[in-house]
């Protein structure tokens, strides 16, 4: 199985993207792992909250392939302890997925129609994180996932 980040934006802030960087190039032991940026919709300002969501989910929607399994990062998903996020993913590699794709949505979230396309929803927290920040912590998350699948000394409970 493969899995790719989607997400909308380049990170700005060089301390974030080498953290960033640094679990990307671990999680590459574990998993063919690739983080895509979808590049800023331009004129965002003369957009309404609704329209810029729509144009967003228009441009995720085209990255993805017919085979792919659609995930979407959301505080109102499916919260999971590491241990369970570990099985989760175990479960998909078992169930023969091409490639599982999650997605971070920009600053107002989703689109109905990302909302329509998805397979399932993962919330890391109740609480809101930047559309950058929750980059660091889903590469993080990933690897610890793989990390506890491995039996290797990265999580303790
Ligand atoms: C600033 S948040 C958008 C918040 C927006 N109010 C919404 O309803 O989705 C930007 C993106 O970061 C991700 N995100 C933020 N907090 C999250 C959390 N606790 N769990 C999972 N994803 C989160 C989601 O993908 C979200 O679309």
């Amino acid at each position: 199985m493969k899995i790719k980040l989607l997400a909308i934006g380049k990170t700005d802030d060089k301390n974030l993207q080498t953290l960033i960087e640094t679990y990307q190039n671990r999680l590459k032991h574990y998993i063919n792992f690739q983080l895509e940026v979808i590049p800023d919709i331009k004129n965002v300002k003369n957009l309404s909250e609704v329209r810029q969501k729509e144009k967003e989910g228009e441009l995720i929607l085209k990255k993805l392939a017919a085979t792919d399994q659609l995930i979407l990062l959301d505080e109102k998903g499916k919260e999971f302890r590491s241990l369970e996020f570990s099985s989760f993913l175990q479960k998909k590699m078992n169930a023969g997925i091409k490639q599982l794709v999650f997605v971070i949505g920009g600053p107002y979230g989703f689109s109905e129609a990302v909302y329509k396309k998805a397979q399932g929803k993962i919330s890391l927290s109740k609480m809101t994180f930047s559309h950058q920040m929750i980059r660091l912590f889903v590469v993080e998350q990933l690897y610890r996932g793989f990390t506890i699948l491995k039996n290797e000394p990265y999580h303790h409970e």
